[in-house]
Order: C-alpha cells, then sequence, then structure tokens
C-alpha cells in the first residue's frame, strides 16, 4: 500500500480578501503560515515522512511546502516544481471579489465559473497586463500553454500528465510524495484518482493547509482517504471554501 499525501497551501492574501486569483502569484498571510507549519508538525507527529516533495510554480503552494518541510526537519528533500501542478487560471476574474461577482452577476452564474466542470471563466486577452505569457518563470513554455482562462477540464488536462509522467512512476519506485498544490489543481487529481463524476465535482472543496492522505493500492487505485487531524474542522474549513461564493 502506498501513501500520497496533498495539502492546499495555507490561507493567502487573495484568500483572506475573498479575490479569484488562479495563477496570480500572492503570498501567504501570517494565518497561512500557521496553517502550512501546523500541516508540518501534525505530519511528523504522526510518523509520516517523504523522500520527495512537489509544489507548483507559484509562492504561495511553495511556501507551504517550505514550512511543512522544515517542521519535519526535512529541509533537504529534492523538490519538484511544475507548472503543471499550479492553480486553475480565473482568466478575466483573476484579482476581482468573488462575493462582489456573486452580487453583480449572481450566485448561479459564480457556482458556475468556479465549479463546473467544463464552462471557463471569461478568457483574459494575450494582451492583458495580468496575463503570465511574459512571466519568466515560464519562459520555456510554448505561449499556447500558458492558459488565459481554464474550466477544470482544461485543468485535469495539464495535471494528469504529469502525475503520469512524473508522480505516479516515482510513487511505484518507491518514494513517498508530499504535494504543496491549489484548491483546483488538487481537485483535478482527486478527480482523476477516484472517478468522481462531472457532477459530482461540483460539490467538492478542498480546505488551506490540511494534509489529505491517500491510501493506494499496487496499481495506484485509491484504497481510502482521509484528512489529518480533526476531521470536524476540516468538513467545517470545507464549508467555508464553498460558502466564498455568495453575495
Ligand atoms: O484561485 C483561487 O481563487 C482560489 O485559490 C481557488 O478558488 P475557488 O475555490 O474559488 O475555485
Amino acid at each position: 500500500m502506498y501513501k500520497l499525501v496533498l495539502i492546499r497551501h495555507g490561507e493567502s492574501t487573495w484568500n483572506l480578501e475573498n479575490r479569484f486569483t488562479g495563477w496570480t502569484d500572492v503570498d501567504l498571510t501570517a494565518t497561512g503560515v500557521e496553517q502550512a507549519k501546523q500541516a508540518g508538525r501534525l505530519l511528523k507527529a504522526e510518523g509520516y515522512d517523504f523522500d520527495v516533495a512537489y509544489t507548483s510554480m507559484l509562492k504561495r503552494a511553495t511556501r507551504t511546502l517550505w514550512h511543512v518541510l522544515d517542521e519535519m526537519d526535512r529541509t533537504w528533500l529534492p523538490v519538484v516544481h511544475s507548472w503543471r501542478l499550479n492553480e486553475r487560471h480565473y482568466g478575466g476574474l483573476q484579482g476581482l471579489n468573488k462575493a462582489d461577482m456573486a452580487k453583480q452577476y449572481g450566485e448561479a452564474q459564480v457556482l458556475q465559473w468556479r465549479r463546473s466542470y467544463d464552462v471557463p471563466p471569461p478568457a483574459l486577452e494575450a494582451s492583458d497586463p495580468r496575463s503570465e505569457r511574459s512571466d519568466v518563470r515560464y519562459a520555456k513554455l510554448q505561449p499556447e500553454q500558458i492558459p488565459l482562462t481554464e474550466c477544470l477540464k482544461d485543468t485535469v488536462a495539464r495535471v494528469i500528465p504529469f502525475w503520469e509522467e512524473s508522480m505516479a512512476p516515482a510513487i511505484k519506485a518507491g518514494k513517498r510524495l508530499v504535494v504543496t498544490a491549489h484548491g483546483n489543481s488538487i481537485r483535478a487529481l482527486v478527480k482523476y484518482l477516484d472517478h468522481i463524476s462531472d457532477q459530482d465535482i461540483v460539490s467538492l472543496n478542498i480546505p488551506n493547509g490540511i494534509p489529505l492522505v491517500y491510501e493506494l493500492d499496487a496499481d495506484l487505485q485509491p484504497i481510502r482517504h482521509y484528512y489529518l487531524g480533526d476531521a470536524a474542522a476540516a468538513a467545517s474549513a470545507a464549508a467555508a471554501v464553498a460558502s466564498q461564493g455568495k453575495a
């Protein structure tokens, strides 16, 4: 049996301000730092250890990983960064307040933008100053690989090749992985692993900074999954994420 640990980054400045973030590179708040440290302490206390860490190209996930590894005295572990683990690109919504958008366009529209499987939010213009197409960290990508918007289906389409090419082979080679990523890149992976339908994925929300453990069989099929620590607190934190789109 293999174990895979997934952690959504701790609270970010734009989580606190309730703004659509996507690929915008915002930092953790003091609360987010504490959540990340707490995740590391919990993992250590529960006897977890890792051989390799995976994270995105964004600082809220990267710093979360650093705090986790620091608490575990594992700052020397190899770290793999991939743009494929970045948050879902939120297109023209990036920077806008979720509750304001619900007031202006209605909660049903915001729910569709946030959670529908295959309807993307309005796209950014490639020339929009918010576009990441000229960001040096993505210089090795083709411009078309840098999204101007994404629905979850698009995020699945970039996360799963990385799972298959890098993460899954590492797990099968006996490496213990910790992954710090984002609400929707984790939803993409979880949808794939648990074979969640396009309808049921709408109601899945991932809380900040709580380790989500997957136990996987020899074929990497999930046996069970659970949040470490207080299950009720994890459920209420996930419900709070769902509520961010209310007017
Ligand atoms: O990009 C964002 O705004 C958040 O990290 C995830 O947002 P969501 O829960 O609204 O999809």
